[in-house]
């Protein structure tokens, strides 16, 4: 069986720790830095030293209060020492959900921003950007990816704090207690690195596999049911679900490989923590019997050590946490730093208020650099033109639609609209004065009014109507069940092709744009509709500069001028009686039609 699906974004990225992407993420809790500074001294005032106080008190109450070397046990002390310890408990109690909480919020609000700022970069990228990608996979960095750094990024950068201060105050406490038997205990801590080291690597690449095998998931779960009706149609359920359940059996595979590698961290930890205490208890009773310590002070020394490794399980299980975000990190940044194709300039100015001359100046332009989709394109469209752009499959009409709203950027040549280079203005108000209708008119989810309303948000109800009316699309929207208020869901697949198109038409005539630009649907719709949808075309170019990639005769005849394309060239131009005058590309494509039609 041939594979069907490709999906080849997402090559491993493998990069080593990397403390400069490492920076930047912790540049998103920056502007949290006063929230974070108060968390971690609740906890290392309150936190921490009840924490590091409790077994000294512990000591104490053995060797003076129960069994002292000389004299009797005085139960007042002892009580007292209690009477502090639990004092000491619920402080730590507080200062412990104090942090909890607060970190949470500090880690939501951190995730917020950075989900924020991905989307927002990913919505300045270019065409270019996405004819690469899957949508599936873009949609993975936004969602699984920053999800993946919502536990480093709430607990793990306060407790990281908080656990190195627990380990460097236990530390001195252990070597002030006992000097030699403080060594001996930590002997273990270097070989714990030395052996968690080698497995740094090979945790951080085993997830990498997951990231990308689950990115794959995405991309073709989303292409899936985009394509639903096609592989109905096609009866392809079953193919479609073996190579769904290779993908999946296949992510499966990596995650428990990632997962058994992850979980090696924490025996390696516990087997270090067992012989520290082995070491603890075999000299620690040596130096009871010689008596140069006293029983307190090795309770105090085990309470001690409990909590020495406690901080270190801890932060070896956030190091291994810091792995495997780091993937994430790389990934979420890898799409940060992609440059927009068409960058607005820094000096960019507003484009005034467009009167809709257009004109095209010697373009060449390719998708890819080697294969020209236009070539040498010179055009002059005076305002209030209308253009039909014809030619056969793939000759470049949609290509010069995308340079005139600069989805892309010319090779050479240049686009000027009133006179002005289209690489000068910014982007937002050079698009935002052109209004386009394409093929396949995309209807958002939400009502029939937000949807004509989408590209001028502030129009009144009354105004929607009004363009509705215009467009002829009034009536078939009343009889709607809510009519205007009609929740239509993404992609309106509950309306049909000429709907959809009537009311993309009046979405755009509520814009009313100087240049409109129009990619006519292919898809045959009755008469009827048909003629509605001329009648309400008519009403939509009235005094505005149009570019129409037209499919139908009566739009072509009707046009001021018509281009003729030819593999990127064009090849023929004029109105329709003066094509139809002279033998060529256009007279043979109108008697074409003329045969299909009547065939
Ligand atoms: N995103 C893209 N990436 C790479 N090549 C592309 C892309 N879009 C179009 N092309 C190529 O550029 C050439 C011109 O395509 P264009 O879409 O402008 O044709 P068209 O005349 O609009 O065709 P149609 O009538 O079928 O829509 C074609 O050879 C096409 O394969």
């Amino acid at each position: 069986m041939s594979r069907q699906f490709v999906y080849q974004d997402d090559e491993l990225i493998a990069k080593p720790f990397n403390w400069t992407q490492m920076g930047r993420l912790l540049g998103y809790v920056r502007p949290y830095r006063k929230g974070v500074a108060k968390v971690v001294f609740v906890m290392t005032a309150f936190g921490m030293i009840s924490r590091l106080a409790i077994p000294l008190l512990m000591s104490i109450a053995i060797d003076r209060a129960i069994r002292p070397k000389d004299g009797p046990g005085s139960v007042s002390l002892l009580l007292w020492l209690v009477a502090g310890m639990l004092f000491l408990y619920g402080l730590r109690w507080w200062a412990q959900h104090y942090t909890i909480h607060h970190t949470n919020v500090i880690g939501q609000k951190v995730i917020f921003d950075l989900r924020s700022a991905l989307f927002k970069h990913i919505q300045s990228l270019s065409f270019r950007f996405f004819d690469k990608r899957p949508a599936g996979s873009v949609l993975v960095r936004v969602t699984n990816d920053v999800n993946s750094l919502q536990d480093m990024l709430s607990n793990g950068v306060v407790n990281s704090v908080i656990d190195i201060a627990q380990l460097t105050g236990i530390t001195i406490i252990l070597l002030a207690l006992n000097f030699k038997l403080g060594l001996a205990v930590m002997i273990t801590v270097p070989i714990m690195f030395v052996v968690s080291s080698s497995l740094r690597k090979r945790i951080r690449h085993a997830w990498q596999v997951v990231r990308i095998k689950q990115s794959r998931i995405n991309a073709h779960l989303n292409e899936s049911i985009q394509g639903m009706r096609v592989t109905q149609a096609f009866a392809q359920e079953k193919e479609n679900m073996s190579f769904f359940d290779g993908m999946n059996k296949s992510n499966i595979r990596s995650w428990n490989r990632a997962s058994a590698l992850n979980q090696t961290f924490g025996p390696v930890i516990e087997v270090t923590s067992a012989i520290g205490t082995l070491i603890l208890i075999l000299y620690g009773s040596y130096l009871i019997q010689s008596g140069i310590m006293t029983v307190g002070v090795l309770v105090a020394f085990v309470s001690y050590v409990g909590s020495f490794w406690e901080p270190i399980t801890r932060l070896g299980m956030m190091y291994s946490q810091v792995l495997i975000s780091m993937s994430s990190t790389e990934r979420i940044f890898e799409f940060m730093d992609e440059k927009p194709a068409v960058p607005e300039k820094e000096n960019a100015q507003r484009m005034p208020d467009i009167r809709g001359d257009v004109r095209l100046e010697n373009i060449t332009f390719g998708y890819e650099l080697d294969r020209p989709a236009l070539k040498g394109i010179d055009l002059d469209v005076k305002a209030g033109m209308s253009v039909a752009l014809v030619g056969h499959t793939g000759s470049g009409k949609s290509t010069i639609i995308n340079l005139l709203c600069r989805f892309y950027d010319t090779i050479e040549g240049r686009v000027m609209v009133d006179g002005i280079d289209v690489r000068d203005v910014t982007l937002e108000s050079l698009r935002s004065q052109i209004g386009i209708v394409l093929q396949d008119t995309f209807i958002f989810s939400g009502t029939i009014r937000d949807n004509i309303r989408y590209g001028r948000p502030d129009a009144t109800d009354a105004e929607v109507e009004a363009a509705a009316r215009s467009v002829r699309a009034h009536d078939f929207i009343m009889h709607l069940p809510d009519g205007y208020d009609t929740e239509v869901q993404e992609r309106g697949n509950a309306l049909s092709v000429g709907q959809r198109q009537l009311i993309s038409f009046a979405r755009a005539l509520l814009a009313d744009p100087k240049i409109l630009i129009l990619d006519e649907a292919t898809a045959s719709i009755d008469t009827e509709t048909e003629l509605r949808i001329q009648e309400a075309l008519g009403t939509l170019l009235e005094g505005r500069t149009s570019f129409i990639v037209a499919h139908r005769l009566s739009t072509i005849r009707n046009a001021d001028r018509i281009i003729v394309l030819d593999h990127g060239v064009i090849v023929e131009e004029g109105n329709h009686e003066e094509l139809m005058k002279r033998p060529g590309h256009y007279r043979n494509l109108v008697d074409a039609q003329y045969r299909f039609l009547s065939a």
